[in-house]
């Protein structure tokens, strides 16, 4: 459904993407991993439209993202993005509202359907109790969780998450995971944690400077030889004994 085809982004003196080209299949969870400035998010931002390639193309449905109206490719792509956004006196409720927009006519009132979405979304976010706090009141987890249900409330067909479990306690962590695998959707998250990325994704992306260095099952990619070549760790890769996913132990050799 969603297709990247030699994509490469560069700024003045500098390339940060090169040639990337891969397909996502609808109601996969695909993960993004790969080291610090590998690409990942300037990779996101380009899918969600923020950035522009500057050379290559993204589609959806076969269709090139560019020429999405707005509203309309706001109700194919949900995202929550790395970055909190400076939104610091609405009300969690109003802002999980703001995902409703994109179904809204100019100026129109939000309805019973959208009240109920948007409890909903607060319900599986785990931020229905803090419904009328204002955003800036709320930790760094708090927000994130804000931002999940807002993308949640926004009932779209891919859901992209840039570091979602970033500022997430571990019990957080593991629920946003739960919620979103369970989600009937599209995912494609840049993650960090390489055992949540094995435990939970179908597929990976491995970035490594700036290029798609591999992609396939986490059992496929998540080898001692591309940890040490990627990542620069030593690595055992074993299986978790509760869940039987694949579960990586690293250590050095300083
Ligand atoms: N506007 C810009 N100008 C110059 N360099 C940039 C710009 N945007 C991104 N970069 C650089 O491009 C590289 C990729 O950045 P990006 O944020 O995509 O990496 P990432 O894989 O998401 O990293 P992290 O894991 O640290 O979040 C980094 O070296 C970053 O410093």
């Amino acid at each position: 459904m969603l297709q990247v085809k030699n994509m490469s982004f560069s700024v003045p003196d500098k390339q940060i993407l090169n040639n990337i080209t891969f397909s996502v299949e609808q109601g996969k969870f695909v993960g993004i991993i790969g080291p610090n400035g590998s690409g990942k998010s300037t990779m996101l931002k380009i899918i969600y439209r923020y950035l522009k390639q500057t050379s290559g193309l993204v589609t959806l449905y076969e269709k090139d993202i560019g020429h999405f109206p707005q509203k309309k490719l706001a109700q194919e792509l949900a995202v929550v993005s790395q970055e909190t956004p400076v939104l610091f006196d609405f009300t969690v409720k109003d802002l999980v509202m703001m995902g409703r927009t994109p179904y809204k006519k100019w100026l129109a009132a939000d309805n019973p359907q959208d009240f109920a979405i948007v409890e909903e979304s607060m319900m599986l976010a785990n931020v229905l109790h803090l419904e009328s706090r204002t955003f800036s009141q709320l930790s760094g987890g708090e927000k994130k969780r804000v931002m999940l249900a807002r993308a949640l409330a926004q009932q779209a067909n891919i859901l992209i998450l840039d570091e979602p479990t970033n500022h997430l306690d571990i019990e957080h962590q593991y629920q946003l995971m739960d919620l979103v695998k369970d989600l009937p959707i599209t995912i494609v998250a840049a993650l960090h944690d390489l055992n949540l990325a094995a435990g939970y994704c179908d597929i990976l992306l491995v970035m490594k400077d700036g290029a798609l260095y591999m992609e396939g099952t986490p059992e496929q990619v998540l080898t001692e030889e591309t940890l040490k070549e990627v990542f620069h760790m030593q690595a055992g890769v074993s299986k978790n004994p509760f869940t039987k996913k694949l579960h990586l132990f690293f250590y050095t050799n300083y």
